[in-house]
């Protein structure tokens, strides 16, 4: 019997779910063996249900629509949907957000709804974090939902207009949020430019069937389906969506920012400059501006962008507070910039405001103009825009509220199919990093040793080289997963859940990664997952830790922690507390008193990083909405210099 937990009471939709469980099963049994022909003669006829006017949640509708595609899942797939996947994909039908545990199913709980919503015509967007998530899916749903005689599509990074034109016409098209947004900003800049045409050119092109309308990528914003929803609507939105344009030769003001940089490696910190001990803020003392305007030939330069002292904090910060291997990674002359919350490399982003240009001076390399914004808006803005929105993901604690004030969704939990396996080392806590990776190839060794996988979890490029180095002396085989290897991913993951095979990887094994185990690693105690280190989040540590013991597998998962961790660095108090009992004979810091004492004080500092990072997020929507602009129109140029 499933017991459905919504974290906002319980309305009569969610606590009927068994009940619409029973009856897909019911109706399931009724279609059960149809030909192809058969189920897709079902799916026209629920069609016109809904064109008609049906709910999607109509009864009717979602017992033969679920029964449709678990007879599909099952013909095509060989896979039977599992009463908890139902539950979920009942809940994303109603509009709300699923809480799923990692490992327990979301890619085809979210096909029920898609297929639901896509009777409507109108064009289903699932949108998963990055693109090898909604190629992965794709490839496996799009044979079922062809079989229901549906279409889907996929909009790869690099398609072309037509491609991606393809796509929307879709009836399912699969794409990471991010790009949903983009092609929405694009089809806005095509009918803007098209208002601004004359009325008889506006008429020619109508008569012609080439008017704005008709080149737009996006068919509307009928449904969005966000699969790992906390990830596409809460970490990824703490900076708008900017389509922008560059032009493709050095940056006028290039002179400037290297002698910038020259001006900023002399300056000292807490004599010319101070630095916000989190690492967000950087600011210039007088003696530092002193410094920085003693040469007034740079501060009145023609090709200044902005006030010259600026050009030095940028430089100041490229320095101090962005790190390579850390925050972006260098390949064939470029600042590529890497997200910390997936670990992934994007291609085609910058750091505006002149911060990309700052960092490109640090590194020596050529200094690319810098991008003209021609629109933008926030991920709020962007999905609040559809008609449906609801998402599904296994980390919704700490922002079921932020889902519900922003978005109106109601977050409910879903029950685990069969109990977890997984098992809670004590943390290991050291003093230092040193001592920290010593230990941790020790215990990657032993695992080894007796045929368990091990996943090293590590928070950057960097902490992953370092460790990889570790292994190297140790003459241990590992394998290294952090997107700068040429490797291919997919590849890398399936042979992480071999016997015996360690793995070192950042974040990029996180979310949405699904490590199969051989029978001889399930054996051995099936997938260990080491945390080297806490997230400044938590729901990004529990992602990492999502990878072992799913589906009823057996798996182990241990976190260690030093003096020297951010989070701990971040919290006087803890670093007061763990110093105390490393320092102390008395205690064995690895027992499971000292483990259950210390995971409330990280959660508490969590737990507040999730707020200061909630209320950024409220502010950058508010001003979003404020102005509701999405066109940015060209800045005039205004610099200033400080008085002094
Ligand atoms: N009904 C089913 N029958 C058999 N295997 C299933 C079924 N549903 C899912 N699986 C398998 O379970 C594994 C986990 O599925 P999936 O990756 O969709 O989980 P998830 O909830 O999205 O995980 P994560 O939270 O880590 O993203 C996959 O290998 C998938 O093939």
């Amino acid at each position: 019997m499933i017991r459905i937990r919504d974290r906002f009471g319980s309305p009569t939709k969610f606590r009927d779910l068994p009940d619409q469980v029973a009856a897909i099963r019911d109706a399931q049994r009724a279609i059960h063996g149809s030909d192809r022909a058969t189920l897709q003669a079902h799916v026209a006829r629920l069609r016109t249900f809904v064109q008609r006017g049906d709910a999607v949640a109509s009864p009717t509708v979602l017992a033969l629509g679920g029964a449709l595609v678990c007879e599909a899942v099952q013909q095509v797939l060989g896979k039977s949907l599992y009463d908890v996947q139902l539950t979920a994909g009942l809940i994303l039908a109603h509009g709300a957000v699923a809480e799923m545990q990692t490992g327990e199913g979301k890619t085809l709980s979210g096909l029920m709804p898609a297929v639901l919503h896509a009777l409507a015509s109108r064009g289903v967007h699932v949108a998963t974090p990055n693109s090898y998530l909604a190629e992965r899916d794709f490839q496996t749903l799009r044979p079922v939902i062809e079989h229901l005689g549906l279409t889907a599509g996929c909009l790869r990074d690099d398609a072309e207009q037509s491609a991606r034109a393809d796509a929307y016409r879709c009836d399912i098209t699969y794409a990471p949020g991010y790009a949903f947004g983009f092609d929405y900003l694009r089809d806005q800049m095509t009918l803007r430019s098209a208002a601004g045409g004359r009325l008889g050119d506006q008429l020619r092109q109508r008569l012609r069937g080439t008017a704005p309308s008709t080149r737009l990528l996006q068919r509307g914003r009928r449904c969005a389906i966000l699969d790992e929803i906390d990830h596409v609507l809460i970490d990824d939105a703490v900076s708008p969506l900017i389509l922008s344009g560059t032009a493709d030769r050095e940056a006028p003001d290039a002179a400037i920012h290297r002698a910038a940089k020259q001006i900023a490696d002399a300056l000292v910190p807490a004599q010319h400059f101070d630095l916000a001990r989190d690492g967000s803020g950087l600011e210039l003392r007088p003696a530092g501006i002193e410094a920085i305007y003693a040469d007034a030939a740079l501060a009145n330069d023609p090709q200044l962008r902005r006030a010259w002292h600026e050009y030095v904090q940028l430089a100041l910060r490229a320095s101090h507070q962005f790190q390579r291997d850390v925050h972006y990674i260098v390949t064939a002359g470029k600042v590529r910039i890497i997200d910390a919350s997936t670990g992934r490399i994007f291609e085609d982003r910058t750091w505006n405001d002149g911060q990309h240009q700052a960092i490109e001076a640090k590194e020596g390399l050529r200094i690319t103009s810098e991008q003209t914004a021609f629109a933008r808006i926030t991920r709020q803005r962007f999905f609040r825009l559809y008609d449906v929105l609801c998402g599904m993901t296994g980390t919704a604690n700490g922002c079921a509220e932020e889902l519900k004030e922003f978005y109106h969704l109601p977050v409910v939990a879903v029950p685990l199919r069969v109990p977890s396996r997984r098992r809670t080392l004590p943390t290991i806590s050291c003093r230092g990093e040193e001592e920290k990776l010593d230990r941790i190839v020790d215990e990657a060794r032993q695992c080894q040793q007796r045929s368990q996988p091990v996943l090293i979890g590590t928070h950057s490029i960097a902490d992953s080289q370092r460790l990889a180095e570790r292994f190297e002396k140790a003459g241990l085989q590992f394998a290294l997963l952090n997107g700068k290897q040429d490797a291919d991913e997919a590849e890398l993951i399936a042979a992480s859940g071999r016997a015996g095979t360690i793995t070192i990887a950042t974040n990029l094994a996180g979310r949405g990664t699904d490590i199969h185990l051989d029978n001889a690693a399930t054996a051995a105690g099936g997938l260990h997952v080491i945390v080297s280190q806490h997230h400044a989040i938590d729901r990004v540590d529990r992602q990492l830790v999502g990878r072992s013991a799913r589906q009823g597998d057996p798996g182990s998962v241990r976190f260690y922690c030093t003096l020297e961790d951010p989070i701990v660095r971040q919290a006087p108090w803890i670093a007061r507390w763990l110093e105390r009992r490393i320092t102390d004979p008395q205690t064995a810091s690895q027992d499971q008193d000292f483990s259950q004492r210390l995971a409330p004080m990280i959660a508490k500092q969590q737990d507040r990083n999730q707020r200061k990072q909630s209320n950024l997020r409220r502010e950058l929507l508010e001003r979003d909405l404020a102005t509701q602009n999405l066109i940015v129109k060209p800045r005039t140029r205004s610099v200033q210099g400080i008085k002094r």
